[in-house]
């Protein structure tokens, strides 16, 4: 039986409705969402950054975000964790409006702004709840309190208009259930809030339907999804016989993709999207790369298809054959559908890597992907038909895309020891890896070689004396080795050659070892392998420590024999194994010493004033620069790191743009790891310039939190698909792999 039902079957899930919890700084918001969750009194701190959590109300579930600061300060970060649609919650510190007037006024006019802009941006149903009701005397009484209401209405009637109450808003009191408090858990401990709010919700959206002139109010109601007019059964017989007379079954990939390309295809169906995306996706995992790669390559290929017909039809005097567009999401979705069954395909036929000629075999063992409804159970209509998506990657609204993880043991688990570091290593594994590390440096940053080489041998020998200071037992640094190794390793490199190569700055370690079992695989045979080229006496000698010495028997290889198709296909198995169970390679003291090095040369050496941070180094330093900061003014670190996050979310072309949720989750990494650190020197802000303190406390930061500097941390809490989509690049995309707490 094929994968298919297990996740066809969960089309049903509960309504989940994504709610923002407002109100002025220390108005309760954290205490209340706790209450409503746990039916505890949390901790009073002000909340850094963000507090997510999921209440189940009725039959449906309330996704609060709690965003720490007040409305004024967080008001521009709020749009990045909005979609259209989110609902607010409005929190009302009734005691402190009747007692302090700036209080009031800060209330009345967040409410109104924050009540005017989910207007403005099609947001969804609007609550404000009086809260800390339990501080208040004689409540009914008080003249005060029926002037706060009045207010509060009065400032949700200019926004709304007078008849809207019931369906776009609603305000909160609980007279009779003794009010609402955090503290005694009235109103919110036996759920009252919450239903009272999704009653509102759900009226609003009631409303929104009979009314089609509005904008819908809430993400859209999770709707049946179309079925597909064929069931499985059907599917498969329908391959079957498309398989049958296949007519593109004799042609290589190579000229299937020229036929394609020149608009000569006899018909671009379902089955032919099939085939392309399967072909593009067996030749990319084969040069290590993933689904983006795959995406870019098969639009490109569509973009020529498009363009030949045209110029065909023109020359012909005809119709054009082809009426496609191009659609970034759909082409995507497929693509990650086909991924997905291929890795399955591939774990299940062992023996060999998945071929062109296996493309008949691989439709018959997955029949869904042949449903042209297949998106229907992730996507609206509206939201996969929408111009973003037509052009952008965006994540499905009705739930998330299945995952390799997923269909193979059902729970998203990633495997345990995913980012373990590698067991004991020879010394000469140690400089294998200090090469390839540097040359995969090299080709992705496009450094001068010569230089980063340099820089990273008195690195590396800095930190081998550091190591045998602390009683570490390590060979003693040696140039002349290091040197060798890196020199090997680019002749092998090398040795890759021309097109569609394994593409090494993806690769990890383990599987490129592979690739070279003789130079590099097998310990005793890496350890003899310098013995052409030095005589052990001169290999040993303490001339050789110090510097580089040329070789003494013949001059080192140029040219190194390339892999072998067998050793390739190892190489890339082990890859897809890595790549399937997480980040499985782990890195050894050399290499995560590396790392940190160059983002500490790359942050000293930068001119950074005003400079958005445009690469991993440089965002790390933006945000603990701004802790620095808030720390020693002792302003609020949730108000200093907002304002990282709202600044320059988008840096200057072409450089390296961050997403939101990428700022977000390195924000949320820092700060946990700087709230244990205790700065090394304080320095002076008051005079002169404190670069050279934060500097000298970055570093200290980062030699105590090394895998900072590991810019792929977040793939063991996201998913690719998640992390590099639209969505992700505008607002908080909550991880998909891994709670929110874990990092938190
Ligand atoms: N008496 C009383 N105190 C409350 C209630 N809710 C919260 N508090 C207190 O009010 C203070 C602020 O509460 P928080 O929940 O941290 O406020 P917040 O709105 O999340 O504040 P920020 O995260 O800074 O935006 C804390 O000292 C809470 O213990 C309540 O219902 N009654
Ligand atoms: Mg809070």
């Amino acid at each position: 039986m094929s994968k298919l039902p297990s996740f066809l079957r969960t089309l049903y899930s509960k309504p989940l409705h994504r709610c923002l919890l407002l109100g002025v700084s220390g108005s309760g918001k954290t205490a209340l969402l706790y209450r409503m969750l746990l039916n505890e009194l949390v901790g009073s701190i002000p909340t850094i950054g963000f507090n997510c959590e999921e209440i189940p109300t009725g039959r449906a579930t309330l996704q609060f975000w709690d965003i720490g600061g007040g409305c004024g300060t967080i008001h521009p970060l709020i749009r990045h964790y909005m979609q259209p649609g989110s609902h607010i919650l409005f929190l009302v510190d009734t005691a402190a409006c009747l007692s302090d007037r700036e209080v009031l006024s800060w209330t009345l006019d967040g409410l109104a702004t924050e009540a005017q802009a989910s207007r403005d941006s099609e947001g969804g149903f609007f609550g404000v709840a009086f809260g800390k009701q339990d501080r208040l005397e004689n409540a009914a009484v008080d003249p005060r309190v029926a002037e706060l209401e009045k207010s509060v209405r009065s400032a949700m009637e200019t926004v709304y208009g007078d008849g809207k109450k019931g369906t776009r808003w609603a305000i909160y009191w609980n007279e009779e259930g003794g009010g609402i408090s955090a503290a005694t858990g009235a109103g919110l401990s036996d759920g009252w809030l919450a239903r009272e709010f999704l009653k509102g919700i759900k009226a609003g959206l009631e409303e929104g339907k009979k009314n089609d002139s509005r904008p819908p109010m809430t993400s859209p109601p999770l709707s049946p999804p179309q079925k597909d007019p064929l069931d499985e059964g059907q599917l498969r017989a329908l391959i079957e016989k498309q398989n049958e007379d296949d007519a593109y079954i004799n042609l290589t990939v190579d000229e299937f993709f020229e036929k394609m390309e020149s608009g000569m295809l006899e018909k671009w169906d379902h089955r032919a999207h099939l085939r392309a995306g399967y072909y593009v996706l067996i030749e990319i995992l084969w040069v290590g790369h993933g689904l983006w790669e795959a995406a870019e390559d098969f639009l490109g290929k569509l973009e020529s298809m498009l363009a030949s017909d045209s110029k065909l039809a023109e020359i012909e005097g005809r119709e054009k054959k082809f009426r496609n567009t191009v659609h970034r999401t759909m082409t995507t979705f497929y693509l990650h559908m086909i991924h997905i069954s291929l890795l399955d395909f591939t774990a299940q036929n062992p023996s060999n890597l998945p071929k062109s000629t296996d493309f008949p075999k691989f439709l018959l063992s997955n029949p869904h992907l042949m449903s042209s409804q297949l998106w229907s159970a992730y996507y609206t209509k509206d939201t996969l038909f929408s111009p973003t998506a037509k052009s952008a990657w965006v994540l499905p609204d009705l739930k998330p895309l299945p995952t390799y993880i997923n269909s193979v043991n059902g729970d998203g688990e990633l495997k345990k020891n995913s980012s373990a570091t590698p067991g004991h290593l020879t010394e000469t594994e140690r400089l294998q890896r200090f090469a390839f590390t540097i040359l995969k440096h090299v080709k992705s940053t496009n450094q001068r070689r010569g230089k980063v080489i340099k820089d990273s041998l008195s690195a590396l020998q800095k930190h081998i004396m550091h190591q045998r200071s602390k009683g570490i037992n390590l060979e003693p640094y040696s140039e002349t080795k290091a040197y060798f190794w890196i020199q090997i390793l680019h002749a092998s490199i090398d040795s890759l050659g021309g097109a569609k190569v394994i593409d090494i700055i993806t690769l990890s370690f383990p599987s490129f070892v592979l690739l070279f079992p003789e130079l590099l695989h097998r310990r005793d045979k890496g350890k003899e392998v310098w013995r052409p080229y030095y005589t052990e006496k001169s290999w040993e000698s303490i001339e050789a420590r110090m510097a580089l010495v040329l070789p003494t028997l013949k001059p080192l290889p140029n040219v190194i024999v390339p892999p072998t198709a067998k050793e390739r296909e190892a190489a890339v198995r082990k890859e897809l194994e890595v790549r399937i169970v997480g980040r499985g390679s782990g890195l050894s003291d050399v290499e995560m010493m590396l790392h940190e090095f160059w983002v500490v040369s790359e942050v000293r050496e930068a001119d950074d004033v005003g400079r958005p941070p445009h690469t991993h180094g440089g965002l790390l330093w933006r945000i603990f620069s701004a802790l620095w900061y808030a720390k020693q003014e002792k302003r609020g670190m949730g108000d200093a790191l907002n304002e990282v996050l709202v600044a320059d979310v988008r840096g200057k072309e072409p450089e390296r743009r961050f997403g939101f949720t990428e700022k977000a989750f390195w924000a949320r990494v820092v700060l946990k790891r700087f709230l244990e650190f205790e700065l090394v020197k304080p320095g002076d802000v008051g005079g002169g310039d404190p670069r050279g303190a934060i500097l000298m406390n970055f570093q200290s930061f980062l030699a105590k939190n090394k895998e900072l500097v590991l810019k792929d941390m977040w793939q063991g809490y996201y998913s690719a698909e998640t992390w590099h989509s639209e969505d992700a690049a505008v607002r908080f995309v909550p991880p998909d792999l891994k709670e929110t707490e874990n990092f938190m």
